[in-house]
């Protein structure tokens, strides 16, 4: 490696965005994890990633080295100054970790927001029609026979928690269909942002929704944000649609509503304990599940990739980052 060039570790291969990946070794030396275990890469920061000055990963990255929290922050070498993570949720990192450790935390929230917002209407529709059942009738031979009768969006109220980039992207994509769309955040948006969309509260929006999109990002104030007691608030046959983070909703008891019939169908891409899935959620004709896809086209991700490495190209040359986190929004370079 050469010692002149400051040292970014990739956590997960970049698969798309390659030449961009190409272009960095102008200004940095890259290199892949081949560690195996966290304990391995533990061990393995104390020879080969001794200097590293940045890094890279996806949300992939946890398989390897489990979550980026408080014990694996400290264990990293006092010359890691970054981690731009590729993805917009980064509810596997501890950005105040981080901090204490002097190292700024960048996410990649604006490429997401399209390829996210076009699954949650995709999942929208298909389990309003209850396309799930039909799919395997189809496949059983049974055409048809038996399939319950689907709604149409016409008329609706889509309640919407958490009206961010992703969620007012759905608003938009949901007007077309005639959705009434009303949301809920810790405070109401600008008239121009909410364009349109009806602020109300938690309760109105748990008790008068006919569809609920989850939009919140995951952290100690969303975990289980809704769970027996609120789908107990919620209207008989709700729909509810999760493109943002499993354990934001308690998966058991989302199953039970599905069980119940108090929950009409759901539409689901995200789970509490990725890649379990409750075995009852599993088994539940209404619920139309998707593992995880919602960045899952070669031109978001391609898109991500490139973000976030613009992160890491602006943090060894240190200049401006592209979008530290929230938390760490005032820390602007190196
Ligand atoms: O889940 C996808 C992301 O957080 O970007």
């Amino acid at each position: 490696m050469s010692p002149t060039k400051p040292f970014i570790l990739f956590f997960n291969p970049v698969r798309h965005a390659k030449s961009f990946y190409e272009s960095l070794q102008d200004v940095a030396h890259t290199e892949v994890v081949t560690s195996k275990t966290r304990d391995e890469f533990f061990n393995d920061l104390g020879g080969k990633y001794k200097d590293i000055s940045v890094i890279y990963r996806t949300s992939a990255s946890g398989a390897v080295a489990g979550k980026f929290d408080e014990e694996f922050i400290q264990r990293l070498p006092a010359s890691c100054k970054h981690i731009c993570h590729n993805g917009a949720g980064y509810d596997q990192i501890d950005p105040s970790a981080c901090a204490k450790r002097g190292i700024t935390l960048t996410y990649a929230p604006d490429p997401v927001t399209e390829a996210t917002a076009d699954l949650a209407i995709w999942l929208l529709l298909g389990a309003l029609r209850q396309l799930n059942p039909s799919l395997s009738s189809l496949r059983a031979g049974n055409f048809k026979k038996g399939i319950d009768f689907g709604h149409d969006p016409q008329g609706k109220v889509l309640g919407i928690l958490g009206m961010g980039r992703i969620g007012r992207a759905i608003k938009k994509r949901s007007e077309p269909f005639g959705l009434i769309t009303r949301y809920h955040n810790r405070r109401p948006l600008s008239e121009e942002e909410a364009a349109g969309a009806e602020y109300v509260s938690f309760e109105k929006l748990l008790a008068e929704s006919d569809i609920i999109s989850v939009n919140v990002p995951l952290n100690a104030n969303t975990t289980h944000l809704i769970g027996a007691k609120e789908i107990s608030k919620m209207k008989d046959g709700v729909v509810i649609v999760n493109t943002a983070r499993g354990a934001i909703i308690d998966e058991a008891a989302m199953a039970d509503g599905l069980e119940s019939g108090k929950i009409g169908a759901v539409g689901i891409d995200v789970y509490e304990h990725e890649p379990e899935i409750n075995e009852k959620l599993l088994k539940q004709d209404r619920a139309l599940l998707v593992p995880h896809l919602g960045t899952h086209t070669t031109e978001t991700l391609a898109k991500m990739e490139t973000w976030a490495m613009e992160n890491a190209r602006r943090a060894v040359l240190g200049i401006e980052l592209l979008s530290p986190v929230p938390e760490h929004a005032n820390t602007k370079s190196q």
